[in-house]
């Protein structure tokens, strides 16, 4: 098969290239360091020829964990047979950006006889301000064909096809004018040539230096930072809601017109209790976590996510991290599993690992179930302020808070105490221009998430349950819970659970979401008897009241899901990127001990209280 490899400077546009040429929908987002691995792609123009996507470098000398994966794949690749072309993307509104990686990459594409085009993207840019690239004159100095293209109106995408048609029938040619030039000559050249033929960028300056004196000068800057983030909060919670509520609804409506149609008893307890129940307590989670990553596509798009690292720098430096694990941070608050594959832009390692343990504590969705719940049976449905501010609000942005803030505390004591050499490397991002956000990708890329959460944590989430039905079902057919399997397992942990004052009921619902938070509701739900415990926890938390459960207890569990590490699939992508299962294993475990200790003291403290 034909490759063609797809370079350039970060935020150039690659990966907004690569989906109109393919059609596939690859993240794409107005901040540098999006793409951080290396994906291909079949051209929908010419089927047998795979184009590959790069993360974006700003030259062949990688500094960052993503770079280093873009730059060694690049230097074997070359010297791959199957590849016939490198098209290189530059930004044209800023030569200056990507002309020294260009003719780096020309240099050695020649080196190695592949043929190479360079593709000027945003082209509707220039045409728009009335700017010019003079693209022949631009292509006969770096001795390479330059074509003004631009993924978003989509010209120039048919010039592209006919160069590779073209190209790809002509033979190799090794040498070329670049061929031998080392890389300090090639600064210089690249300079001098983004000077001459590069557009003038006034009038593009202008208008973004208003906007930074606007989101980033200190007073208006963190009034703007803040209402940012309370948007962002409120839209989870808010104005997921509704549809939230139609999911449930969808989901319990079809149960009850599938499950009378069973004859057989076993099985429709398990298709009402497992596979129904199992699968409304993730579908739940699908508009909070499209509304979540919606917001923080438009944000990433727009270019303030850039400035927001930016103003969290200094602050999160205290905790051995940087302004660029704001966003994997933030990311964390809807899952942690992007948001480790988000912090591969850290380019130190220590802090990259820093953030690593500060993901796990930020408060993602998986636990928000297990939060409400708790909430609606231990703090009371009212208000205060005349009805200005509710306790339960109160209290979930309270255990928000506490994730995030056991985040910071962990990290600061670990990088006071740590014995891990920093190799801090100077804080360098570019500051992408402001954009309106283009939506449809925006769209795109939240579905593509919400599928990526369906299929991968639905068949975690969907195994779990059915083993706990069974595992709860059996041998009794359902009769007696306490006599059953999971009853037996459930006592023989008890006493673990005692000191907090929680009976075995607890303990096997705390067993059961260490491979997902989220079945914490659905096993209670099945162990308590109630059928759709997540479509309607109102029976459950009466049986839970009911049951009387100390309210220290209740606190205790929430504390305990604040800070516990209970996820597999979080482990299994830490243990991916740091290559060892010691750190996740490590981590698992240190969170675990730490969250069974505050537990323990936050219930001696509420019991006390009391
Ligand atoms: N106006 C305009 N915007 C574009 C064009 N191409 C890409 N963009 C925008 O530029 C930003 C960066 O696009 P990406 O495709 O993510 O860039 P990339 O080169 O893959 O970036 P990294 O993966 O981070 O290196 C996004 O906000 C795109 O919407 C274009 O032709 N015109
Ligand atoms: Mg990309």
């Amino acid at each position: 098969m034909n490759k063609v490899l797809l370079v350039g400077s970060p935020n150039s546009g690659k990966s907004s290239l690569f989906n109109r040429l393919t059609g596939l929908s690859q993240k794409v987002a107005n901040f540098p360091g999006i793409t951080v691995d290396v994906t291909s792609g079949s051209l929908l123009a010419l089927p047998d020829v795979e184009l590959v996507d790069f993360p974006g470098t700003y030259s062949l000398q990688a500094i960052s964990a993503e770079e280093e994966v873009a730059v060694e794949y690049f230097r074997r690749a070359l010297a791959d047979p199957e590849v016939r072309h490198v098209l290189c993307v530059v930004d044209a509104t800023r030569l200056e950006k990507s002309l020294y990686f260009t003719l780096q990459v020309i240099r050695d594409a020649q080196h190695h006889g592949k043929l190479i085009t360079v593709l000027a993207n945003m082209a509707d840019i220039i045409d728009r301000n009335n700017l010019t690239l003079d693209a022949d004159a631009l292509a006969a100095e770096i001795g390479a064909p330059v074509l003004m293209v631009s993924a978003k109106s989509g010209s120039g995408i048919e010039s592209i096809i006919d160069r590779l048609r073209d190209a790809l029938v002509r033979e190799e040619v090794s040498g070329g004018r670049w061929s031998e030039t080392p890389d300090a000559l090639l600064r210089g050249t690249a300079h001098q040539l983004a000077h001459q033929h590069g557009p003038r960028g006034d009038v593009l300056i202008q208008s973004q230096t208003r906007l930074d004196r606007f989101f980033l000068s200190g007073f208006t800057g963190g009034v703007a930072f803040f209402g940012i983030m309370l948007l962002l909060f409120q839209s989870i919670f808010t104005w997921s809601a509704p549809v939230m509520d139609a999911v449930e609804a969808l989901v319990g409506a079809v149960g009850s017109v599938v499950v009378p149609l069973i004859e057989n008893t076993v099985i429709a307890d398990f298709v009402a209790d497992a596979l129904f129940g199992g699968i409304g307590a993730f579908l739940v989670f699908v508009p909070q976590i499209f509304v979540l990553t919606f917001i923080i596509g438009l944000l990433e798009d727009s270019g303030y996510l850039a400035r927001a690292a930016l103003i969290c720098h200094r602050p999160l430096r205290l905790f051995g991290m940087t302004g660029k694990s704001f966003i994997p941070m933030l990311s964390g608050v809807a899952c942690a599993i992007p948001a480790i594959y988000a912090a591969r832009s850290v380019d130190s390692q220590r802090q990259r690992l820093m953030t690593y343990l500060a993901i796990p504590l930020m408060p993602c969705s998986a636990r928000l179930p297990v939060y409400a719940l708790l909430i609606a049976t231990f703090i009371p449905d009212e208000t205060m302020f005349g009805g200005l501010l509710g306790w339960q609000g109160v209290a979930m942005f309270s255990i928000y808070f506490l994730g995030m803030l056991m985040g910071l505390i962990v990290t600061g004591i670990t990088h006071r105490i740590s014995r891990v050499v920093a190799d801090d490397l100077p804080f360098v991002l570019e500051l992408p221009p402001y954009r309106l956000p283009g939506l449809l990708p925006i769209l795109r890329n939240a579905e593509k998430r919400c599928r990526h959460f369906v299929t991968k944590a639905g068949k975690v989430i969907l195994s779990v349950t059915i083993v706990v039905w069974i595992l709860g079902y059996f041998p009794n057919y359902g009769a007696d819970l306490a006599t059953s399997w999971l009853g037996t397992i459930g006592h023989f942990i008890e006493p673990v659970f005692e000191p907090i004052g929680l009976d075995w009921r607890y303990g096997v619902a705390i067993i059961s979401s260490f491979l997902a938070r989220e079945v914490f509701v659905g096993t209670l739900g099945t162990i308590f008897g109630i059928e759709d415990a997540e479509d309607n926890m109102a029976p459950l938390v009466d049986q839970i009241q009911a049951s009387g459960l100390p309210i220290g207890s209740g606190v205790a569990l929430l504390v305990f899901f604040a800070i516990a590490l209970q996820c597999v699939s979080t482990l299994a992508i830490l243990s991916r990127e740091t290559r060892s299962w010691k750190i996740p294993l490590r981590m698992a475990a240190a969170y675990l001990v730490l969250a069974y200790m505050s537990a323990l003291g936050v219930f001696y403290l509420v019991e006390w209280l009391v």
